[in-house]
């Protein structure tokens, strides 16, 4: 069955940065619970992205966490990646979905419903969707959607929801109660003076039960959760992504 993990770490190349270090402080805290993107800047060249994915994916395989790689599928290819991530300027969908193979991790990026339907319809395995909030790490980002956005797309496709953008953990509850399954991330860890105690408040806020729902709160019991709503998915997901 697809499974895949809560919490994104994506590698944070631009100038100054260093990602290794801070995936190594990331898999220290989260073990397998993490996905690592490695995603470098597009002025990167295949060489240098290579060495920082075989880098990143032999750390990962230590600690059996998933390694999936941004934009350049080749790679994720070449370094036995399990898949890779494509958005609006990368190979489309469904011929992403070519390259990757039947079986492979595929997420594909999603800012409103109509696009997450059809990425899914296309072969993509999970959404990532944002910007959430605003963000400075990446330029040329439409206005942040914020979890209504989120709950918007969460609740038209039947894959994983991973919001991006901005995301903190104390974000984290209203984009988990908007129908996200988990986030991506790359300044929370990357820009933070302790990257492994960042990522352990993130996994923390991740995992906390969620504020009883007000209708939860009465002598009464609430009415069964409908397919579609936070509550549904949070459970579908539990069981099997
Ligand atoms: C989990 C996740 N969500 C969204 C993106 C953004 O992908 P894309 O729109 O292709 O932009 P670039 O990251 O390639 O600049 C992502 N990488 N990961
Ligand atoms: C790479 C990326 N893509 C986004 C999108 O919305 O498509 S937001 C983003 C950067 C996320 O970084 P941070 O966690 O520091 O905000
Ligand atoms: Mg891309």
């Amino acid at each position: 069955m697809f499974s895949i993990g809560r919490l994104h770490l994506i590698t944070d190349s631009r100038p100054g940065r260093e990602p290794l270090a801070v995936v190594e402080a990331a898999l220290s805290v989260a073990g397998p619970e993490l996905v690592v993107q490695v995603r470098v800047e597009d002025d990167v060249d295949d060489r240098t992205a290579y060495e920082l994915a075989v880098a990143v994916a032999a750390r990962c395989a230590a600690v059996g966490a998933s390694c999936l790689v941004n934009d350049r599928l080749h790679l994720a290819l070449a370094i036995g990646a399990a898949g890779g991530h494509v958005g609006a300027r990368d190979l489309p969908v469904h011929a992403a979905r070519r390259v990757l193979g039947p079986t492979a991790v595929l997420g594909a990026t999603a800012r409103d419903p109509e696009t997450g339907a059809a990425a899914v319809a296309a072969g993509a395995s999970y959404l990532g969707v944002g910007p959430c909030h605003a963000t400075s790490t990446k330029n040329g980002l439409p206005t942040p959607i914020g979890p209504e956005g989120v709950r918007r797309v969460a609740s038209a496709v039947p894959v994983p929801v991973i919001a991006i953008g901005g995301v903190t953990p104390d974000r984290i509850p209203a984009l988990l109660a908007a129908g996200a399954y988990g986030v991506a991330v790359v300044g929370a860890v990357s820009s933070a003076a302790d990257p492994a105690r960042a990522t352990a408040d993130l996994l923390a806020a991740l995992t906390a039960p969620p504020p009883p729902a007000p209708r939860d709160r009465g002598p009464f019991p609430g009415p069964t959760p409908r397919e579609g709503s936070p509550v549904y998915r949070r459970g579908a997901g539990a069981a099997g992504w």
